[in-house]
């Protein structure tokens, strides 16, 4: 696949390091304005780097736009008279839905929306996508390329911004819990590389567990909690103190603020 990236910043070489990573590129265009962070990935023989979106656009027939929000019109601008028919444009950009999106390049572009996380650079990105009446002949290609580097589902474009906070925010959600149990477990005695390990392993197995069982995960706590333990004692106590409820306020805050933004 001759792919480009447009906007390789936090998100956008995330990617780039899936794509490397898992061999799923033929060609791999890299850019941004300044770009001497990234120029090392150059080194790689099918990887060029340069701040010329045209270039780029024109080598490539996957165009996988990783800029923020308020650069993406112009970015769009930029390219539009390059696109063809063999290019399929992937826009993870939050918010700029796709008739903003075929407002600029029009309609009959294959356009594809993508919401990855930043665990695609190690190939465990969970990605939502959905696409324009005519971008669902690609689908297909989108999913086999979010599938090389994680899961990847097709949702409708009205659940995009939701997919955004579970998915993506939810990356950053998840670290402050293994952090949160990393504190914990230093309080309780650990050397704190030691409660890393522990802490982040133990999250690992628990969402495996599920992964490969198909389980609810109140039937995997059922099979923990020791009538009158310690495991059900501390899970009362976190659940008096607002865990659930906590984490849920925080997505439904997460949600509103990302349609606020989207309005704006
Ligand atoms: N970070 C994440 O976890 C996720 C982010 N997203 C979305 O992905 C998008 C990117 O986010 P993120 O990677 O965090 O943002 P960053 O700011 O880290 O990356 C954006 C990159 O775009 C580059 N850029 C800006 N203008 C241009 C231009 N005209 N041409 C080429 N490149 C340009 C910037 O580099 P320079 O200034 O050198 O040009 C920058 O490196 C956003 O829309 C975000 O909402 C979606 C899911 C997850
Ligand atoms: O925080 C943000 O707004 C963006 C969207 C999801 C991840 N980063």
């Amino acid at each position: 696949m001759k792919i480009a990236i447009l906007g390789t910043g936090n998100l956008g070489l995330s990617i780039a390091k899936g794509l490397i990573v898992n061999n799923a590129i033929t060609t791999l265009y890299l850019t941004k304005r300044t770009i001497a962070s990234i120029e090392s990935y150059s080194e790689y023989g099918n990887v060029f780097v340069t701040t010329d979106n045209r270039t780029a656009v024109e080598k490539s027939d996957i165009i996988i736009l990783a800029i923020q929000p308020r650069h993406t019109e112009l970015v769009l601008n930029e390219i539009k008279d390059m696109l063809t028919e063999k290019h399929v444009v992937i826009s993870t950009v939050t918010g700029f839905k796709i008739p903003r999106i075929e407002a600029i390049i029009g309609n009959d572009q294959f356009i594809i929306r993508a919401m990855p996380n930043t665990a695609i650079s190690v190939g465990k990105s969970m990605t939502c996508i959905c696409s324009n009446e005519k971008g669902k002949k690609r689908v297909n290609v989108a999913l086999a390329i979010f599938n090389r580097l994680g899961n990847s589902i097709e949702i409708p474009e009205e659940q995009m911004q939701a997919a955004t906070v579970i998915c993506a925010s939810g990356i950053a959600f998840w670290m402050r819990l293994i952090r949160a149990t990393t504190q914990g477990a230093i309080q309780l005695g650990f050397e704190s590389t030691e409660a890393l390990e522990m802490s982040m392993h133990t999250c690992l197995g628990a969402a495996s567990l599920l992964v490969e069982s198909g389980n609810h995960p109140e039937q995997e706590i059922d099979r923990v909690t020791t009538p009158g333990g310690c495991t059900i004692e501390g899970l009362n106590e976190m659940e008096h103190q607002g865990l659930s409820s906590s984490l849920i306020k925080g997505l439904k805050a997460s949600f509103d603020k990302i349609n606020q933004i989207s309005k704006s």
